[in-house]
């Protein structure tokens, strides 16, 4: 059987029906945004002195993975400067003309959010290098050896890109972001406040021991510890008073088969997998893959990035292996090694 990533209860993406409970639970001021300390103190102090200077601050990269908060702080910067927001994305914009429609119409001063942003077109990005040194973009009118450059002034505004892939833009375009803040996984404590706060939000009557459960399953993202709280909401609305205690949240994840450090089926399957089928491995990818019905490239970008930040799997040029932590979390003895690794562990001692 294959699952389709985005199906998850762990995804870090957004799932299509989630959008209006997520701007709901969204902070609205920097002040209100827990965790990300030290992004917060540094854009605090970027928007702080574009206010006090009355100018646009620095164009701005926000970079990280997936769900841990970029749109929210793209919303966040437009709310502190007190100027509009405008939000588009990398894919949306195919052509150059299309950013060109959106820049000439940016008012003096609005914050345009790129999501995405490593994945414009090219032509598009050139028009973006300009935009946003010189607040200028060159329209192009007519095709062939007629085809004249009309420069046109835009206003000068604040770019906002975010990005999983800082390491995929070109150099020119990161280099004209004047402040760069890569958000990073969230601490179980910071997940608990966040936790917190949203089942206020939500009217949610949540034990402190049981948010540290749904916390300590989230991986890190906001995202996910929101998603998590809304499903154990539901299990205890419908099989109890709605009063999430410790008990009813571990019922309620053991039922979507999420485990206390984060793991759904697919993670569990492909270590499982690893450990049962393989000894521990090495194992080359594809045939960790057909050993659990999946494709190479689900088993790659879904499941591992979290195995081996967990310390569960590593990637190796022999191949996938499990690491010792791995045979501990499936409750699995790891086999004796051979006298000969015995010695080669020894060494040093
Ligand atoms: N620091 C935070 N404090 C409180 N809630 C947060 C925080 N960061 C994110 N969230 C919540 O998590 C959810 C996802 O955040 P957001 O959409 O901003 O993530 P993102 O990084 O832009 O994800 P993507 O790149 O997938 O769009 C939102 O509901 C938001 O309210």
């Amino acid at each position: 059987m294959t699952h389709d990533p985005e199906d998850r209860i762990v995804s870090p993406v957004v799932a299509g029906d989630e959008q209006a409970v997520e701007a709901a639970l969204r902070p609205k001021r920097l002040a209100e945004f827990v965790g990300q300390e030290r992004v917060r103190e540094q854009l605090s102090l970027v928007l702080q002195s574009a206010l006090r200077r009355n100018r646009p601050p620095d164009h701005i990269l926000l970079s990280g993975p997936p769900g841990l908060g970029k749109t929210t702080l793209s919303m966040i910067i437009a709310a502190e400067l007190g100027k509009p927001l405008r939000i588009t994305s990398g894919p949306a914009i195919e052509r150059a003309g299309d950013l060109a429609a959106v820049l000439s119409t940016l008012s003096e001063g609005e914050v345009l959010f790129l999501d995405e942003i490593h994945r414009m077109a090219r032509p598009a990005e050139e028009m973006l290098y300009m935009a946003m040194e010189d607040f200028r973009v060159d329209v192009v009118v007519g095709k062939g050896p007629g085809a004249t450059a009309i420069p046109l002034d835009i206003a000068p505004f604040t770019l906002v890109g975010a990005t999983t892939r800082a390491g995929m833009l070109p150099g020119p375009l990161r280099d004209r972001f004047g402040f760069v803040a890569h958000m990073d996984f969230y601490e179980p404590a910071e997940l608990e406040v966040i936790i917190d706060r949203s089942a206020g939000l939500l009217d949610v009557r949540i034990d402190a021991e049981a948010a540290t459960e749904v916390a300590g399953r989230s991986r890190g993202t906001p995202r996910i510890a929101n998603r998590l709280l809304r499903r154990v909401r539901d299990y205890a609305e419908v099989r109890a008073d709605g009063r999430v205690t410790p008990e009813l949240a571990r019922a309620a994840l053991e039922l979507y088969e999420v485990d206390e450090r984060g793991l759904d089926r697919l993670d569990r399957a492909v270590l499982g997998s690893l450990l049962r089928k393989f000894g521990g491995g090495p194992v080359g990818l594809s045939t960790l893959a057909v050993s659990v019905g999946e494709e190479p490239e689900t088993v790659e970008v879904v499941a591992e990035p979290f195995l081996v930040r967990q310390g569960l799997l590593a990637r190796t040029p022999r191949g996938r292996i499990a690491t010792p932590a791995a045979w501990t979390h499936l409750g699995l003895t790891p086999p004796t090694p051979s006298p000969a690794a015995g010695t080669l562990f020894d060494v040093d001692e």
